[in-house]
């Protein structure tokens, strides 16, 4: 019997369904956390306890749990009441108690995005990036810029109605014109963010590039602590890409192992490098592996191996790269150093040494790794937080392009210009949910836990 303690929320009067869910994790546990909203509440709470007297509201009490058909004792524990109103209780669905503080005007869209987010938040950084967002620092960024769009457009109104009138003061219009253009060059700068938010909600992705046998799917093997890929001495052994999720240094990756770059016969193969090709033209980071007794310790010699592996224009968005001069356990002496020498020399990418065989270099690796992750998702605390979706993106950029048009409409009709700027201010709703549309709501809770 996990049944310790009975919640009732509070919610306004309506007629509604009353619902209820395990708030707490599922399976057998000590402690568990039954959660019910609407009118039905205090007669499941009654039936539950057996006491036709509500405990004092908002305040702990403890009481016996019954089944209400049996009168059975399940367990006791702690009911807690927060009185609203007052049959038919349903099990909720998913997110639907966050909805409903959301249609009560408690939480803002970005604020539930980002109590989403916490729920699903798998390391440190992603959980600070969703703290932050679901405290309303987001929201109050957005509700600004609306507004003052809000004052823009009054201001314009006033123009359009009474500049006849001839007692609107002068320079309205310019005033006006001056906040529109500083207000897209905050949204403008506040998309061109490198994707930093987006990237640390949903992982970022590293791929594992270079020839056959340079030890590359040892290397997923060993950052991601389990043999996910197949490791073979036969030249050509990885085809299919390998994914593995980890946590880098507080920051989410999903690491990619890939074929063997080379000229083949083999069909299959081929469709391989394919693969692997396509793959690196997506990836966020790089990890160039070389097998360090193949190249000559010569900046030539290292920067030819690389461009055999990222060929110029690959990956299409200039993506940061580190080459692992992997395999240094059969290095000669001294020959290690000469090649990280030679990377400095030709203006390379950061280089690590590194053998799978021993795990001798990993740490090295994995911390300029973490430069690498640090530069790209930043740090989720500093500066102005982070556009986290790509709805959000989509609607920034639709409010940018009616800002734009605004300059464009404002000397040949200001009735026009005037409509782009309530068309911008909508898009920002569509984003805070202050422009309430069923589908965006649908999309935001699909994702939500039962109980939330
Ligand atoms: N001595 C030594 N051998 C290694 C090291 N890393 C990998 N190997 C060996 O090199 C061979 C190839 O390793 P894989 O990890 O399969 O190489 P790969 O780059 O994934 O190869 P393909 O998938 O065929 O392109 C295997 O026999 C590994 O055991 C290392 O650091 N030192
Ligand atoms: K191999
Ligand atoms: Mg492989």
């Amino acid at each position: 019997a996990a049944v310790r303690v009975v919640k009732r929320l509070y919610c306004p009067a309506g007629k509604r369904d009353t619902i209820f869910a395990l708030s707490s994790g599922h399976g057998k546990c000590g402690v568990a956390v039954i959660r019910t909203s609407g009118p039905a509440s205090g007669a499941a709470l009654r039936s539950l306890t057996g006491q036709q007297e509500l405990p004092r509201p908002r305040a702990v009490a403890l009481r016996r749990i019954h089944d209400p058909s049996s009168a059975e004792t399940l367990d006791r524990g702690l009911v807690i009441w927060f009185p609203g109103r007052l049959p038919g209780l349903r099990p909720a669905d998913p997110g639907e108690f966050t909805k409903r503080a959301f249609q009560n005007g408690k939480l803002g869209l970005t604020e539930v995005e980002g109590l989403g987010d916490l729920i699903h938040a798998e390391t440190e950084a992603q959980r600070r990036q969703a703290l932050r967002q679901m405290e309303g620092e987001l929201g109050q960024l957005y509700q600004r810029w609306s507004e003052e769009l809000t004052k823009a457009l009054a201001h314009v109104e006033a123009f359009i109605d009474f500049s006849e009138d001839d007692n609107l003061e002068e320079g309205v219009l310019s005033r006006v014109d001056a906040a529109v253009q500083t207000l897209e060059e905050e949204v403008r700068g506040h998309l061109q963010d490198g994707r930093r938010g987006e990237r640390l909600r949903g992982g970022v992705h590293v791929v594992i590039a270079g020839p056959t046998n340079a030890g590359k799917s040892s290397l997923l093997n060993l950052l991601c602590q389990r043999p996910a890929a197949i490791v073979s001495p036969v030249a050509g052994t990885t085809r299919d890409v390998v994914e593995s999720a980890l946590n880098i240094g507080g920051y989410p990756v999903v690491l990619s192992d890939t074929a063997g770059l080379r000229e083949t016969q083999d069909a299959i193969e081929r469709e391989g490098v394919s693969r692997a090709r396509e793959r690196l033209q997506r990836a966020d980071v790089v990890l160039a592996v070389l097998a360090a007794v193949d190249v000559a310790p010569e900046p030539g010699c290292l920067a030819e191996a690389l461009r055999a592996i990222l060929p110029p224009g690959v990956p299409a968005r200039q993506a940061p790269c580190v080459l692992v001069l992997n395999k240094a356990d059969l290095l000669e002496e001294g020959r290690g150093g000469a090649l990280l020498g030679a990377c400095g020399e030709g203006a390379l990418p950061p280089a690590c040494l590194l053998s799978c065989k021993t795990g001798e270099g990993v740490d090295s690796l994995l911390s300029l790794l973490g430069t690498q992750l640090e530069q790209m998702c930043g740090d989720p605390l500093a500066g102005s937080p982070s556009l986290t979706q790509a709805r959000h993106r989509l609607h920034l950029t639709s409010c940018l392009g009616s800002l734009g048009r605004y300059h464009g409409y404002k000397s040949l009709d200001l009735v026009l210009a005037a409509e782009e700027l309530r068309l911008a201010r909508r898009h920002l709703g569509k984003i805070t949910g202050r422009v309430s549309a069923e589908e965006i709501l649908d999309i935001v809770f699909r994702d939500f836990c039962v109980g939330k």
